[in-house]
C-alpha cells in the first residue's frame, strides 16, 4: 500500500486506464466527440481517451481494433454500423475488454436489442464510459468455399438468401440519404425471383436433413427495421441461436411471412404479446428452430451476410454459439 491507500496495482490502474475509440472520421464530428468523451471520462475517472480512425479499407475496423487493444485499455469504443461493431467485436472477443457501442449505422439493431441510446451520441458516450457491464453471446462462424474456411464472429445474424442479397445489392451511398428505406428495391427484387437454394442442415450435429428455402438465417437478435420481429425467440444472452428459414411458394405465401413478422414486432411490445404469438399456428413457408451449433451444406455456393455486411459466397456455414463470449457497455436501468 502507498500513502494514498492504493495498492500499487489499483493506483496504476487507476493511472493507466483509459478508453480506446475505434471511429471513421467522414461520419462524426471529431471536435464534439473529443469533447464529449473528455467530460465523460473525467467522469469515469479514466485517463485521456485514445481515438483511431478507421480506413475505407475492407479490414480497417479490424486493424484499428488491434491497434486499440495494444494500447491495453479498459473499454474499446466502437462508432458505427452493425458492420463496424461486428469487426471490433471479431477482434475484442476472448480478451476480456468491454465494447462500448455508439450506434451510428442504419439498422443499428445490437444497440436496439441492449438498449443503447440510439440518435443521441453523448448518452451513448455516457453508457460506453460509465454504463453496466453485461455478458452477451457471440457466434462463431466458419465459411467454406472450395476447401478454403474463413472464421469470423458475429452478434446479430448471420443469412443466405434474402437479407445476403440485400447486403450485397443495397446501395451504400443511396443508404446513407434515405436510411434503411434502401432495402426496399433489393429486398423487392430477391422476394420477386424467389430463388430457393438446396442444401442439407444439421442441427446440434444431428441428423442431416435436406431443405429447400429461399431465406436462410441464424441470430441472436431478433428484432429488423420497421419494427418486424424476424426470430421471436431470440434472447442474446441465453446459450442459443435462433435460426429461420423462409420458404414461400409465392406472392401469397411471402404476405403471410411479412404479415407474421409484423404482427410478431407488435405482440413483442405488449404485455402477454409473446405467448399470444408462440400459440399462433405455425405454417410451413416460415420455421424456427433453436441449437447451439449449426451446420449448413448448399448444393451450389451463395451469398452470404455476416451482421448486415456482405462476405462473399459459400459452400458451407457451421455457427456455433460462444455463451457469454463478449461484455458490452448498456445502461444500467437495463439490467438491474
Ligand atoms: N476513413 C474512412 N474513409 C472512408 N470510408 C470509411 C472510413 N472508415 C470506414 N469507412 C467505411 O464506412 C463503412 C462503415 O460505416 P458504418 O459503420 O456507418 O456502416 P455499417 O457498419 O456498415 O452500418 P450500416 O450497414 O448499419 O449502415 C464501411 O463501408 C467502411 O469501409
Amino acid at each position: 500500500m502507498t500513502d494514498s491507500g492504493f495498492s500499487v496495482r489499483e493506483q496504476r490502474t487507476f493511472v493507466d486506464s483509459h478508453a480506446a475509440v475505434i471511429y471513421n472520421p467522414h461520419s462524426v464530428n471529431v471536435a464534439s466527440l473529443r469533447d464529449a468523451f473528455t467530460r465523460e471520462e473525467k467522469i469515469a475517472s479514466l485517463g485521456p481517451t485514445i481515438f483511431i480512425a478507421t480506413t475505407a479499407a475492407d479490414d480497417g475496423a479490424i486493424v484499428a481494433a488491434r491497434e486499440a487493444l495494444e494500447s491495453n485499455p479498459s473499454v474499446i469504443v466502437a462508432i458505427g454500423g452493425d458492420g463496424t461493431i461486428r469487426a471490433v467485436a471479431e477482434t475484442i472477443q476472448g480478451r476480456d475488454i468491454p465494447l462500448g457501442i455508439i450506434p451510428t449505422g442504419t439498422g443499428n439493431l445490437l444497440a436496439r436489442t441492449l438498449g443503447i441510446p440510439l440518435m443521441d451520441m453523448k448518452r451513448a458516450i455516457h453508457v460506453a464510459l460509465n454504463g453496466a457491464d453485461r455478458l452477451i453471446d457471440a457466434v462463431v462462424a466458419d465459411l467454406g468455399l472450395d476447401g478454403h474456411t474463413r472464421r469470423h464472429v458475429f452478434l446479430v445474424m448471420a443469412g443466405i438468401g434474402l437479407d445476403a442479397d440485400m447486403a450485397a445489392e443495397t446501395d451504400g451511398r443511396l443508404k446513407k440519404h434515405i436510411g434503411w428505406l434502401a432495402y426496399v428495391a433489393p429486398i423487392a427484387q430477391s422476394v420477386g425471383r424467389n430463388r430457393h437454394h438446396e442444401a442439407v442442415v444439421v442441427v446440434d450435429d444431428g441428423e442431416a436433413r435436406p431443405i429447400k428455402a429461399h431465406t436462410m438465417i441464424v441470430g441472436n437478435c431478433g428484432s429488423l427495421p420497421g419494427n418486424l420481429l424476424l426470430l421471436p425467440e431470440a434472447v442474446i444472452d441465453d446459450g442459443l441461436l435462433d435460426a429461420v428459414i423462409l420458404r414461400p411458394k409465392g406472392p401469397g405465401g411471402w404476405a403471410r411471412i411479412w404479415s407474421r413478422l409484423a404482427v410478431g414486432g407488435v405482440l413483442h411490445r405488449v404485455k402477454g404479446g409473446p405467448q399470444i404469438l408462440r400459440a399462433a399456428p405455425t405454417f410451413h413457408a416460415l420455421r424456427y428452430t433453436q441449437a447451439r451449433t449449426l451446420e449448413v451444406r448448399l448444393h451450389s455456393p451463395q451469398r452470404i451476410e455476416l451482421d448486415g455486411d456482405s462476405f462473399g459466397a459459400v459452400s458451407t456455414l457451421r455457427v456455433s454459439i460462444v455463451h457469454n463470449g463478449l461484455t458490452v457497455r448498456v445502461p444500467p436501468e437495463t439490467i438491474f
